[in-house]
This record gives C-alpha cells, sequence and structure tokens, in this order.
C-alpha cells in the first residue's frame, strides 16, 4: 500500500549539547525519496541535528519521527530497530581497519540479526556493486582509496535497505574529483528510492546538483521551500 507519510519529521524540537540550546524551534519534514542538503557554518548544529535524528543525542524538547519512531520516547533497546531503518555515513569513514571489506560488512549484518550466511553473502555482494566495488570484497581498507573507503560506508549503510540515509560531511576528507564520484553515487542510490539528507560545506557539490537545502543559521533550521 502507497505510504505517504514523511521519512522524518519534526514539530518544535529543540536541539541541545547537554544544557545548552544548539537549534530552537526546528520543523520541518523528510518525504520518502528526497534529497535534501544541510548547510550551516561550523558549530551552527548540523551534526547535533543529524545525531538528534539518529537517537545519538537524547531529544530533550518537542518531538521528531524518524521511518516510525518516536525519537523523543525512543527506548534504548529500540535504537537498534530504528538503526536498521536508516544509514549513517560520517566524514571519517570509521571502518574496522583490521578487517577486510567482507567482514566490515558481515559484522552489520550480524549485529543487526541476519542470520542465513547464503542471503548474508548475496547481500553483500549486491552493496559492494551498487557502490562500484564488486570485486573488494578480499580487501584490508589500507588496500583502498579514501574515496573507495568511503564507497564500502556507503554499502554498509545501505545493507538493510535504509528508507534514509544520514550523510554528515560525507566527502569532507576527500578530493574534489573524488568528491563529485561520491555525490553521483548518492544521488543514484537517491533515484533507487532512498531519501538522504547530507550535511555539507561543500558549495560546488551544492550548485552541481541542486536540491532542497535547509540552513542551520543562528540558532534556526530554516527552508528554502518556505
Ligand atoms: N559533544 C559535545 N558536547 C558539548 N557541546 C558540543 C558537543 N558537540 C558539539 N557541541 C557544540 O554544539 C554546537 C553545535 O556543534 P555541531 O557539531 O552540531 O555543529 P556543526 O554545524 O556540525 O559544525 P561543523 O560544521 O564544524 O561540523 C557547537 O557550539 C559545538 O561546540
Amino acid at each position: 500500500m502507497f505510504n505517504a507519510e514523511p521519512v522524518v519529521s519534526l514539530q518544535n524540537a529543540f536541539i541541545y549539547q547537554n544544557d545548552r540550546i544548539v537549534l530552537n524551534d526546528v520543523n520541518f519534514t523528510i518525504n520518502k525519496g528526497e534529497f535534501v542538503f544541510l548547510i550551516g557554518r561550523t558549530g551552527s548544529g548540523k551534526s547535533s541535528l543529524l545525531k538528534t535524528l539518529y537517537a545519538d543525542l537524547w531529544l530533550q524538547q518537542g518531538s521528531a519521527k524518524v521511518a516510525g519512531y518516536q525519537i523523543e520516547k525512543i527506548k534504548l533497546s529500540d535504537r537498534p530497530f530504528l538503526r536498521r531503518k536508516i544509514g549513517v555515513v560520517f566524514q571519517d569513514f570509521q571502518l574496522f581497519m583490521d578487517r577486510n571489506v567482507n567482514e566490515n560488512l558481515m559484522w552489520v549484518l550480524e549485529a543487526t540479526g541476519w542470520t542465513d550466511r547464503a542471503k548474508m553473502k548475496a547481500r553483500i555482494a549486491e552493496v559492494l556493486m551498487q557502490v562500484g566495488l564488486a570485486s573488494a570484497k578480499d580487501k584490508m581498507p589500507h588496500q583502498l582509496s579514501g574515496g573507495e573507503q568511503q564507497r564500502v560506508v556507503i554499502s554498509r549503510a545501505l545493507l538493510n535497505e535504509p528508507q534514509i540515509l544520514f550523510a554528515d560531511e560525507p566527502t569532507g576528507n576527500l578530493d574534489p574529483e573524488v568528491s563529485a564520484q561520491i555525490l553521483q553515487l548518492f544521488k543514484d542510490i537517491n533515484k533507487a528510492g532512498t531519501a538522504i539528507l547530507m550535511a555539507t560545506h561543500d558549495f560546488d557539490m551544492i550548485r552541481q546538483f541542486p536540491a532542497r537545502i535547509l540552513k542551520c543559521d543562528n540558532g534556526y533550521v530554516k527552508s528554502d521551500d518556505l
């Protein structure tokens, strides 16, 4: 059945770091399949907002719903279930450097409840194909370039077919040419139906791919669709 519920919606949400308000009265929605950039100066609250949405930072005031989970009420025991419906990609790749690509991906599948080895193997082959690294399964992270490592991280985020990817400066450590390739990959993933909320400082990237923009500015989130 067609489900028109947004994948992310915030109502009167206040984003805190400890007892300090970083963003006031945040209200926006992201629909299934949307691509949204999150911009704003250093320290304006982009990472804090993303962390709140993937339930790493407690939402103390207001409400937010992400992939069907009410974030202000989410129990610690429900967090793994939320994390199966979303994918998270950071600037620093956060791969296990002492495990090969296959082992890095297998670890996530095991941690999220997969048990059928044949299905696990097939899913890993699928996501690696999707990010253009079909033959990298047995490589160690240090044998891959920065861009390739980020592709592995993106493939890891795709394993459980998330409704949305939260990406925090995913190209921050990459040179412009590689950044453009990674952006293209995010665009392809988005075309296939996954919503994306991407924090970035990279205005070239936004020029190359005009999309909806949310801006953290002076303690508020402004939306260019308002
Ligand atoms: N773990 C933390 N504990 C306390 N304060 C924090 C913490 N992380 C961030 N802050 C503060 O919260 C505010 C927002 O930071 P945040 O990292 O969300 O901004 P940002 O827009 O993502 O910045 P950048 O573009 O540099 O990553 C800043 O004033 C920052 O100093």
